[in-house]
């Protein structure tokens, strides 16, 4: 399941070409020896607790921890994404979140082929990118083979009727894209939500909310911003989570990011539930923050065809200004004596954030 699947966007990453070139430049004269030299292979393993600890040790080591820190804090996506993320923060001391990144859905993390730790903040740009990827779940046939996809080797979004992907559309209005089953490549024109993401964002320090995601650039109303990637959850696994979280999250201290979308059948006899949980392991999506008015993102589901399951992507609901914090609405407000309180500062704020009942 961990192929990687990144080969295609590290060919087009110039900018982490250019990064690994000046981080080459900037590499100190002093010759470090083998046992700084494995040193930084080793940093770019750790935990900040243990960064942090190591740094302590000599005065090399504290150098050495110093540029994994600011390398780690320049790129949250870790060369996973087309553009990289940087984090910002005026406020205190806490230089970036630490997580593993999957650029896309993953499943859960109690099967042992999934990583406890990735490397993030080495001097070669590529290698994290590398070492993690999916391979979406596909649909097949008796016979093994995938199902339900286009034999098209190049769709197009001009002439929709040309690919049959375009046109299927179910009872739960989802968008769908060419998929794993499909002839054609990442470049197809339905692949729109499946290349990362292509717009600048920033990932900004905030006194009382925490991390929160931000436009670096203009984002046109219905532009892709990003999808929800994260461990997809069965409910039972889901709630228990949440209870723990909740837990956690009652001294202030802990921020969970465990999305639960429903979507309901019109003719109201169904509803598919899907829950994502990016708090130990997700994308940038997980610094969205909630906004009580709707905030400017909206979410849409986008299945590709012959793929199980399908996808939790983000869309610009509005122009996007730069500068901007994006959020959107994390659902209903259930009235809970233990509920955490919000500051989006819109003029219809409920004063507390919505939460899964569990
Ligand atoms: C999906 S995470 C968003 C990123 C998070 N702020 C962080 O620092 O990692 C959800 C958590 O962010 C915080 N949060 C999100 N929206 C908020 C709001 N409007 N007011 C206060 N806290 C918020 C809460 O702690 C919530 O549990």
């Amino acid at each position: 399941m961990w192929e990687p699947d990144t080969k295609k966007r590290c060919q087009t990453n110039e900018h982490h070409q250019q990064q690994q070139q000046q981080q080459q430049q900037q590499k100190p004269n002093n010759p470090t020896g083998p046992f700084l030299q494995c040193f930084e292979l080793i940093l770019p393993w750790l935990t900040p607790i243990e960064l942090a600890n190591i740094s302590l040790t000599s005065k090399s080591l504290n150098q050495l921890s110093k540029s994994t820190t600011l390398r780690r804090s320049s790129d949250a996506s870790r060369s996973f994404e087309n553009l990289p993320i940087p984090f910002h923060n005026t406020i205190d001391d806490h230089p970036y979140a630490h997580f593993i990144y999957t650029p896309s859905q993953i499943f859960p993390s109690s099967s042992s082929s999934q990583p406890q730790r990735q490397s993030w903040g080495s001097l070669d740009f590529s290698s994290s990118a590398s070492r993690l990827g999916v391979e979406p779940v596909s649909l097949v046939d008796e016979l093994g083979h995938s199902v339900s996809g286009c034999d098209c080797e190049r769709c197009d979004d001009e002439d929709p009727d040309g690919c049959p992907c375009f046109s299927e559309m179910d009872e739960l209005d989802m968008a769908n894209e060419c998929g794993p089953s499909c002839g054609c490549g990442l470049e197809c024109e339905n692949r729109l939500t499946q290349r990362g993401v292509s717009l600048r964002l920033k990932i900004v320090r905030d006194g009382r909310k925490g991390w929160g995601l931000y436009a670096d650039q203009f984002i046109e109303k219905a532009q892709f911003v990003c999808e929800y990637a994260g461990e997809l959850l069965t409910t039972k696994e889901a709630t228990n989570r949440q209870q723990m979280y909740d837990k956690l999250a009652s001294d202030g201290r802990f921020s969970s990011a465990l999305l639960v979308l429903r979507e309901h059948l019109p003719s109201g006899k169904a509803c598919m539930r899907i829950n994502i949980d990016a708090t130990r392991m997700g994308n940038v999506a997980r610094f969205i923050n909630h906004s009580c008015d709707g905030g400017n993102l909206v979410t849409k589901l986008v299945r590709s065809s012959g793929a199980l399951v399908p996808r939790i992507c983000f869309f610009a609901s509005r122009d996007i200004k730069e500068n901007e914090e994006l959020a959107f609405s994390y659902g209903e407000v259930r009235l809970r004596s233990n509920g955490l309180q919000c500051f989006c500062g819109s003029s219809s704020c409920f004063g507390t954030l919505p939460s899964e009942n569990t």
